[in-house]
C-alpha cells in the first residue's frame, strides 16, 4: 500500500477555493472579548459558499417556491370552503382539490429538493474550511503551537465547521424562510380580518423580545462550551498519549477525578444554556396557545355575526398555526446563529494568528552549506507582559561546509533551542543565522527546509508507513536511497515487520521502542540528504552497541554535510571536528574535544563527571593529533599504568562510552 506523505500545506495547483482574501490578511490575534466584529467574521467565511453558489442559490428557489407553497394551501383551502362547498358545486370541488393537492405534492417535493442541494454544498463547505484550517495550522509557527492546547485546535477543526455547516445548511436559510413567513404570513392575516390580524401581531411582541433579551446570555454560555470542549479534548488526547505514565504511577483515579471535573464543568455550562433554552420554549408554548384561544372565540362571534366567512376563519386559523414553527424556531435559530458566530470567532482566530516566520525572496538551495551565527539572541515570544529572559545571547559559531561541531552543555542551557532556530522552528529574536552567506530569513521556508534537515531527541512518526514516514524530506526518494538511509541508522529492523516498508505503524509511532523511533528519524533526516544536518540528541535512546554502528555509519553521513550535533556523551561528540561548549545560552568556548577537555573545568565536568583533573591543564604536548581530538591517548594502555594519578587513565575509565576504557573511544 502506497499513500502521499503528509502534506504540510495545500498545494497550489489543488482545485479548491483560494482562502478568502479577508482570512489570508487578517490583523493578529486578540482575545475574542475586544472584538466587536462577532458578525464580520462570520461574513468573512462566506466566501467559502462561492464554489457552491449555483447549488446553493437552486436551493435558496426551492426554499422560497416550498414557503410559496405552504402559504397558498390555507388560501386554497378559504377558497374551496367559500366556493365550492358553499354553493354545493361538485366540479369546482375537485377543480379546486385537485390543484390544492398538486401544490401539497409540489411542496413536498421541493422539500426534498432543497435538502439534496444544500447538503452537498454545505459539507463542501465545512471541508474546505477545514482544509484551509488545517494548512494554516501547518503553516504557523512554534511559538503559535506553544500557546494553544491542541484540543482547542481539534476542537475549533471539528466541532466549530459542524456547527459553520449546520448554520449554512439550514440555519441561515430557514431564518430568511421564517422571517419571510412571517412578515408575509401576517400581512395576509391582517387583510383576511384586521382585527384578528393585530391580535396575532400582538402576541408576537413578548416572543421577540425575548427573544432578543436571550441572546447576550446565551452567546456567553455558546462560547464557555465551546472553549470547554477545547479543554475535554486536550484532557482525553493527554491521558490517551501519556496513558503509560499514569499507569505506571497508578494515577487513573487521578486523571479520572480530573476529567470528571472538567466534564462536569462542560455539562453545568450545557445545563445553563438549556435552562435558558428550556425557559424561552415554555413562553413560546404558552403565547401561541393563548392566542389561539382568543382568536377562536373572536373568530366564532365574526363569523356569527357575518363580518367574515367560514372559509375566511378556517384560513386565518390554518394560517396563524403555521406561523407557530417559524416564531417558535426563531428563538432556536437565533441560537444556532449566535453560536455560528462564535464558532467563526474561534475559527479565524486560528487564520488571524500572526505569522512571523515567512517565506523570503531567495528560492534557491544553499550550494555549500557554511553556516555562520552571528551574535544571535533568542527570547520566546510572551503573550504577556512578562519578561520571558533570554534563552540565548551572543551566540557566535561558524561551520565551514563538511565541518560538524559538537554543541555540548547542561541540561536548560539552550541546545535545543540553538537547534530550532537553524529550520526557523523559531526565529532569532536579534542577530542572524546565515547559510552560504545568506540570511536564513531571505531564503524561501521550501528552500531553507531542503536545506537543513533535522532529527529530533523525542522522534514524531505519524500514523503512515514506514516508508511515508522516511520519505516525508524527500517523496522522491528511490529504493536503494531509502535502504542507504536506513542502513546508516542502522534501523533495519524494518525489514523484518509484518509488510516491510509498508507496515504501517502506531500512532506516533507507539509500536515501535524509543530507540527504534529514534533510528526511524535519523534515517529520515539523512535521507533528506540535506547541506546541514542537525541532530539533537538523536542517539539518547540507542543501546551502546547500535549507537556505536550508528556512529560509524553517521560518521561518513557528515563527511559530505555541515553538521550540528547535541551531544551529551563522549562517544557523540567524537563524531565532530569541533565541540561548542554552551552554558546559559551563551557559547563559551569552542575547540577540540581535547582542548576543552583539557582546559575547561565546566566541560571536563560535563562529559567526565570527572572533577579531580587539573584545572587549566594544558594537553600533552607529545599527544597526536587524533588524540587530541578525542581527548584520549590511544596508545595509552590503561591496565599497563602504575600511575594512580594519571590523568588519561582516569579520564578513559571514568568516560561513559560504549567502547571499553581501554579501546581509546573505539576509533
Ligand atoms: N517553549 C518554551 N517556552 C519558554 N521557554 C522554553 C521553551 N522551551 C524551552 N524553554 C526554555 O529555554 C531554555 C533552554 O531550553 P532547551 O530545550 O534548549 O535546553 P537544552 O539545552 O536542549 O536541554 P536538554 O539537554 O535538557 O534537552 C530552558 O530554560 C527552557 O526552560
Amino acid at each position: 500500500m502506497t499513500r502521499q506523505p503528509i502534506p504540510v500545506s495545500r498545494p497550489t495547483d489543488a482545485p479548491r477555493p483560494a482562502v478568502p482574501a479577508g482570512l489570508v490578511s487578517a490583523p493578529a490575534l486578540r482575545p475574542p472579548r475586544d472584538r466587536p466584529r462577532r458578525m464580520t467574521n462570520l461574513l468573512r467565511l462566506l466566501p467559502y459558499l462561492k464554489p457552491y453558489r449555483v447549488r446553493w442559490t437552486a436551493m435558496l428557489v426551492a426554499a422560497f417556491a416550498s414557503l410559496g407553497a405552504t402559504i397558498a394551501i390555507p388560501l386554497m383551502t378559504k377558497a374551496v370552503i367559500d366556493g365550492p362547498v358553499r354553493h354545493h358545486d361538485e366540479h369546482g370541488l375537485w377543480l379546486l382539490g385537485t390543484a390544492a393537492l398538486g401544490v401539497g405534492m409540489s411542496e413536498a417535493i421541493l422539500w426534498f429538493i432543497r435538502r439534496w442541494l444544500v447538503s452537498r454544498a454545505t459539507m463542501g463547505v465545512e471541508r474546505d474550511i477545514r482544509e484551509d484550517l488545517y494548512a494554516r495550522l501547518q503553516v504557523l509557527p512554534m511559538s503559535f503551537h506553544n500557546q494553544w492546547q491542541s484540543g482547542q485546535l481539534l476542537s475549533r477543526i471539528m466541532n466549530d465547521l459542524s456547527t459553520v455547516r449546520r448554520f449554512l445548511s439550514f440555519g441561515i436559510v430557514f431564518l430568511a424562510l421564517n422571517i419571510v413567513q412571517i412578515v408575509v404570513v401576517s400581512g395576509i392575516l391582517l387583510r383576511l380580518y384586521w382585527p384578528l390580524g393585530v391580535v396575532v401581531l400582538i402576541s408576537i411582541v413578548p416572543i421577540a423580545a425575548t427573544v432578543l433579551h436571550n441572546q447576550r446570555q446565551y452567546t456567553k454560555f455558546s462560547r464557555m462550551a465551546q472553549d470547554q470542549a477545547g479543554v475535554v479534548a486536550t484532557g482525553v488526547e493527554e491521558s490517551a498519549l501519556g496513558l503509560r505514565v499514569i499507569k505506571s504511577f497508578g494515577r487513573e483515579d487521578y486523571v479520572y477525578d480530573r476529567f470528571d471535573t472538567q466534564v462536569t464543568e462542560l455539562f453545568d455550562i450545557q445545563l445553563r444554556k438549556v435552562r435558558l433554552q428550556a425557559r424561552f420554549w415554555t413562553l413560546l408554548e404558552v403565547i401561541p396557545n393563548l392566542t389561539l384561544i382568543v382568536v377562536l372565540g373572536l373568530g366564532a362571534a365574526a363569523t356569527g355575526d357575518g363580518r367574515i366567512t367560514l372559509g375566511t376563519l378556517v384560513a386565518f386559523i390554518t394560517m396563524m398555526l403555521s406561523l407557530v414553527w417559524p416564531i417558535a424556531s426563531l428563538g432556536f435559530l437565533l441560537s444556532l446563529t449566535q453560536e455560528c458566530m462564535t464558532a467563526a470567532d474561534r475559527v479565524t482566530e486560528i487564520f488571524d494568528a500572526p505569522q512571523p516566520i515567512a517565506d523570503g525572496p531567495v528560492n534557491a538551495v544553499s550550494p555549500a552549506g557554511r553556516l555562520r551565527l552571528r551574535d544571535v539572541g533568542f527570547r520566546f515570544p510572551s503573550d504577556d507582559e512578562r519578561d520571558s529572559g533570554w534563552a540565548l545571547r551572543h551566540v557566535d559559531l561558524e561551520l565551514a561546509p563538511g565541518e560538524t561541531v559538537a554543541l555540548v552543555g547542561a541540561t536548560g542551557s539552550g541546545k535545543s533551542v540553538l537547534t530550532s532556530l537553524i529550520p526557523r522552528l523559531y526565529d532569532v529574536s536579534e542577530g542572524s543565522i546565515e547559510i552560504d552567506g545568506t540570511d536564513i530569513r531571505e531564503l524561501t521556508l521550501p528552500a531553507l527546509r531542503s536545506t537543513v534537515a533535522t532529527a529530533f531527541e523525542d522522534p514524531t512518526l505519524f500514523s503512515l508507513s514506514v516508508r511515508e514516514n522516511l520519505t516525508l524530506g524527500r517523496p522522491d526518494a528511490t529504493e536503494a536511497q531509502i535502504t542507504e538511509a536506513i542502513d546508516v541508522a542502522q534501523a533495519q529492523f524494518v525489514h523484518e515487520l509484518p509488510f516491510g516498508l509498508d507496515t504501517r505503524i502506531g500512532e506516533q509511532g507507539m509500536s515501535l521502542s524509543g530507540g527504534q523511533r529514534q533510528r526511524l528519524s535519523l534515517a529520515r533526516a539523512v535521507l533528506a540528504t540535506p547541506k546541514v544536518l542537525v541532530l539533537d540528541d538523536t542517539l539518547s535512546a540507542l543501546d551502546v552497541h547500535t549507537e556505536a554502528l550508528v556512529e560509524h555509519a553517521l560518521r561518513n553521513v557528515l563527511q559530505d554535510v555541515t553538521g550540528i550535533v547535541v551531544a551529551h556523551r563522549a562517544s557523540t561528540v567524537l563524531l565532530a571536528d569541533r565541540v561548542a561548549l554552551i552554558e546559559k545560552g551563551t557559547i563559551t568556548h569552542v575547540g577540540t574535544h581535547a582542548q576543552l577537555l583539557a582546559t575547561v573545568p565546566s566541560y571536563r565536568y560535563l562529559l567526565a563527571a570527572d572533577d579531580e583533573l587539573d584545572d587549566g591543564a594544558e594537553p600533552d604536548p607529545e599527544w597526536s593529533d587524533d588524540d587530541r581530538r578525542t581527548g584520549l591517548r590511544e596508545q595509552h594502555d590503561v591496565d599497563e599504568c602504575t600511575d594512580d594519578t594519571c590523568r588519561e587513565c582516569a579520564t578513559l575509565r571514568s568516560r561513559p562510552t560504549p567502547y571499553g576504557a581501554t579501546e581509546g573511544a573505539g576509533r
